[in-house]
């Protein structure tokens, strides 16, 4: 049997990439307040092992629902040279675990089979992570170990950069983008 409550949005609180609005920010997250809303921009990617480098475009959201935890997603599309858009690229989602010892746990999933368990911790406006592990598919790339890092810097522009061992290369910038807030 259905109840007309079945058909409803869910009665717990949405989450809201928006600051302004919807649940207040758990204390937990205030080490990553600033990362929180909808940021967008253009990046450039490379490795020594593909025909590079390429453009491309990425929205990264990061919002919550006034729980411990911050929700991510981030998707992005290879541009050519003019700008515009040829294919979706890499696509990402996961949740950030800041903890009370100062520790961030961020958990990641890719499109391409993998899964990634990071930690990391938040300096001035700066928010850097290793991987501790890395889960693949049998069909995935043999992708071992990441750093990311985001910054933001002092005009209002989150810079984003990734280091990455992966195909029998150590560890080798793969990704750097700028992304600005859009809300
Ligand atoms: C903004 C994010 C990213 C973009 C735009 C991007 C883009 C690309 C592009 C264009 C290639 C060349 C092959 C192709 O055309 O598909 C590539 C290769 C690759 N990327 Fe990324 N990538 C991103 C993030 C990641 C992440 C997060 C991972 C791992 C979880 C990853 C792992 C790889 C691997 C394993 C290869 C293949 C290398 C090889 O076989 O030579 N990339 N990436």
């Amino acid at each position: 049997m259905s109840s007309p409550d079945d058909f409803a949005p869910p009665p717990i609180p949405a989450p809201t990439a928006d600051l302004t609005s919807g649940p207040p920010l758990h204390d937990a997250c205030l080490p990553l307040r600033a990362l929180v809303g909808v940021w967008r921009g253009r990046g450039e990617v490379d490795y020594p092992t593909i025909d590079g480098p390429y453009r491309f475009g990425q929205q990264l959201t990061i919002s919550h629902d006034g729980r411990p935890f911050l929700r991510h997603e981030a998707r992005a599309w290879l541009l050519d040279a003019e700008g515009a858009v040829l294919r979706p690229a890499a696509w990402e989602t996961g949740w950030w675990r800041p903890q009370p010892d100062g520790t961030l746990e961020l958990l990641l999933s890719h499109i391409t089979g993998i899964q990634e368990l990071f930690y990391g911790r938040a300096a001035d406006q700066r928010w850097e992570l290793t991987t501790d592990s890395v889960v693949r598919t049998a069909t995935a790339k043999d992708v071992r170990a990441a750093q990311r890092s985001y910054a933001l810097t002092e005009d209002g522009v989150l810079d984003y950069a990734e280091h990455r061992a992966m195909v029998g290369v150590t560890m080798t910038p793969h990704v750097t983008a700028r992304l600005h807030r859009t809300s």
